[in-house]
């Protein structure tokens, strides 16, 4: 039996109450608003974190703000890859992906790592809806020409989002659901004729980076904040210098920053620039290896990792 100590017991209630307290105008500010996460392969890497997220998503929608899941998978896509003998590497941050590899990409993504996910956030009620780019037609994608240098770069099948078509994903929060999106999108023709918007699809699924589709999805929405979970507490200007932690940057800074980037950091910062670009007033990079970094940030004065703000804000 463990017995607390009369002061012990009040400073403890002491501080539990200043944390809740701290969330209460982050709480206020935030509800009614979207918020996109983007949940990667190296944040889930464990039941404990896995579930912890999931706890966190739910109460975000309990607080009143809508929540969205972008999720990847690309370790749990290595392994199975690996497993079944199919070679992949990575150029440029991005999967070069083989019509082989985008169908056990496609089986992964939404039959192993979605589903899981959904059912972590249905333990605690019937709100994770799974889906993927092809379903409600959320998505369309070109394939990638191009390197972030701009020379021609061929990755296979592999796409950046090009349209998002929202309306599936609004009618699921409206009445309340989580939606849990999968980062495949169906491949748009080069030549679309279609007057009314609507592209014509080539019939091909393509392999798209989980980061870039969640920034295309937050900016689709109008979302108010774009949280991306990942294995590092954030961008550090001089990698690995653990000193060089940043806390917060405008996109010009980031702009700046990119081409010194390595591996999976540059579609991540490339989607935080282009969420906040695209109107979304602020883009979190946090550390998916802390439990309930997703609460820690939103619902915390400092916030956790990093966060990128639009040119001339001083909001704080
Ligand atoms: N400047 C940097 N700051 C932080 N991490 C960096 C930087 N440059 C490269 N990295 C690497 O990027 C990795 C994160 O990308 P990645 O593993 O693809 O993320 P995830 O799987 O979570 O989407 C980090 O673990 C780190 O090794
Ligand atoms: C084109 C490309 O690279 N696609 C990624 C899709 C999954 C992903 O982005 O997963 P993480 O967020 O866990 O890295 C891949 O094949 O790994």
């Amino acid at each position: 039996m463990t017995r607390l100590s009369d002061s012990t017991r009040y400073q403890t209630a002491r501080s539990k109450a200043e944390t809740l307290m701290e969330a209460l105008p982050w709480i206020q500010r935030y509800a009614g608003s979207t918020m996109v996460f983007k949940y990667g392969g190296n944040a889930m890497i464990n039941d404990r974190l896995r579930r912890a997220f999931a706890e966190d998503i739910v109460f975000l929608r309990h607080v009143g703000i809508r929540p969205v899941v972008v999720h990847g998978g690309g370790p749990q896509i290595s392994t199975m890859l690996d497993s079944l003998g199919i070679h992949s590497e990575f150029r440029d941050g991005l999967r070069v992906t083989s019509e082989e590899a985008m169908s056990v990409i496609r089986m992964v993504l939404t039959g192993q790592v979605g589903r899981e996910l959904v059912g972590l956030i249905n333990a605690h009620g019937p709100y994770a809806v799974g889906m993927s780019g092809e379903d409600a037609g959320l998505l369309q994608a070109r394939r990638v020409r191009t390197g972030s240098d701009g020379a021609p770069l061929d990755l296979g099948l592999v796409g950046t989002v090009t349209r998002v078509n929202t309306l599936a994903v609004e009618q699921l929060l409206d009445i309340g659901k989580i939606p849990v999106i999968a980062s495949i999108a169906p491949e748009l023709a080069d030549t679309d004729d279609a007057a009314a918007g609507l592209g014509a699809l080539t019939g091909q699924v393509l392999n798209v980076n989980a980061d870039t589709a969640a920034a295309e999805v937050a900016v689709a929405l109008g979302a108010e904040k774009f949280v991306a979970l990942t294995d590092v507490e954030g961008l550090y200007a001089d990698w690995p210098d653990r000193s060089s932690l940043i806390s917060s940057l405008c996109a010009t800074e980031l702009r700046e920053m990119l081409p010194s980037l390595e591996s999976g950091m540059i579609p991540k910062m490339r989607a935080a620039l282009r969420a906040v670009e695209g109107g979304v007033p602020r883009a979190s990079i946090v550390d998916g290896r802390c439990e309930h970094s997703s609460l820690l940030e939103i619902f915390t004065d400092t916030g956790i990792g990093t966060e990128v703000t639009p040119d001339g804000d001083d909001q704080t």
